[in-house]
């Protein structure tokens, strides 16, 4: 058998399109555009690429855009006050500081002080909370992005054992939060699973956000699971591999997400339906 690949660029742009026709709806209604601002420390040059990529969708979408490229040495004072200044104008719905940040500034610090209305990447701590009180509002991209995809290739995941490699604040938790929203039956493994090639072959879905290049084997899975693979990672030769290996694991599974073209254009079409979504709650 050979899997049916999940094509996520497909669905984002669906995505897209359905946020371009809400905010032409909301300009001919006299509202305003959504804003979403976009702040990034240094020259991480992955980070770069998904700056770009995210300033290219608001573009398709009608969205305003505001980009603030801070360099390396920024102080947490210094990216404090453009916070709190973007708290405060009104013409912002959104505000995302791409991570990692550098070493000397404190992300966990600093994404506290985003206003928890504006926190369109849902990592602050008051959203992670009403997510895990199953009243979620702002929810992180990657792991609402995934549900949308799931839910888009009628992929039901009521009662279904899904294995989630990675415990991350960004993908790996709130995933195992959305699954159990969903009613599904999550397992998180970390760096201290035991056995992590048995968690994987007991799953119906793995969801695989590490970011080691091809660690999930193809011949871990079960016969006939859906892989979602939430890895990025760039090879030497320059090409992106995501952290299942791919060639074995689309000979066994029934359904997978490639990279590129999976999961990370569904991230960025999460990010600009929050920004939507907490345009509307300011109206
Ligand atoms: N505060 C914050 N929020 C984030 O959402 C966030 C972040 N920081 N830091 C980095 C990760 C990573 N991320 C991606 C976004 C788009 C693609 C994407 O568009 N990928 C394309 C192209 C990839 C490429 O060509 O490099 C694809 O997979 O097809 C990937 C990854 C958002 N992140």
């Amino acid at each position: 058998m050979t899997a049916q690949l999940i094509d996520g660029k497909k669905v984002s742009e669906k995505c897209l399109n359905t946020i371009r026709e809400r905010v032409a709806q909301r300009v001919a209604q006299g509202l305003r555009v959504p804003g979403l601002a976009v702040i990034l420390v240094g020259d991480n040059p992955a980070s770069a690429v998904y700056v770009r990529n995210k300033n290219m969708a608001c573009e398709k979408v009608g969205f305003q855009s505001f980009s603030y490229h801070l360099p390396n040495e920024t102080t947490e004072d210094e990216l404090l006050s453009l916070i709190k200044k973007l708290n405060e104008n009104a013409a912002v719905d959104g505000i995302l500081v791409q991570l990692p940040l550098p070493p000397h500034l404190d992300s966990q610090k600093i994404l506290e002080k985003i206003n928890p209305d504006k926190d369109v990447d849902g990592f602050h701590p008051y959203n992670m909370g009403r997510l895990s009180q199953r009243m979620p509002l702002m929810r992180p991209c990657t792991p609402k992005g995934i549900m949308t995809l799931l839910k888009e290739y009628n992929i039901d995941v009521k009662g279904k054992k899904v294995t989630i490699v990675g415990a991350s604040n960004i993908v790996g938790r709130p995933m195992a939060l959305e699954m159990l929203l969903a009613g599904a039956t999550p397992t998180v493994c970390h760096r201290f699973t035991y056995d992590l090639d048995k968690e994987v072959a007991a799953a119906d879905i793995v969801v695989a956000a590490v970011g080691k290049p091809k660690l999930i084997k193809g011949e871990w899975l079960k016969e006939g699971a859906i892989v979602v693979d939430v890895g990025i990672n760039r090879l030497e030769n320059g090409t992106l591999c995501g952290d299942v290996d791919f060639d074995v694991a689309v000979e066994r599974a029934a359904m997978i997400t490639p990279v590129p073209g999976g999961v990370g254009p569904m991230t960025i079409a999460s990010l600009l339906e929050n920004t939507l979504e907490a345009a509307e709650l300011r109206d």
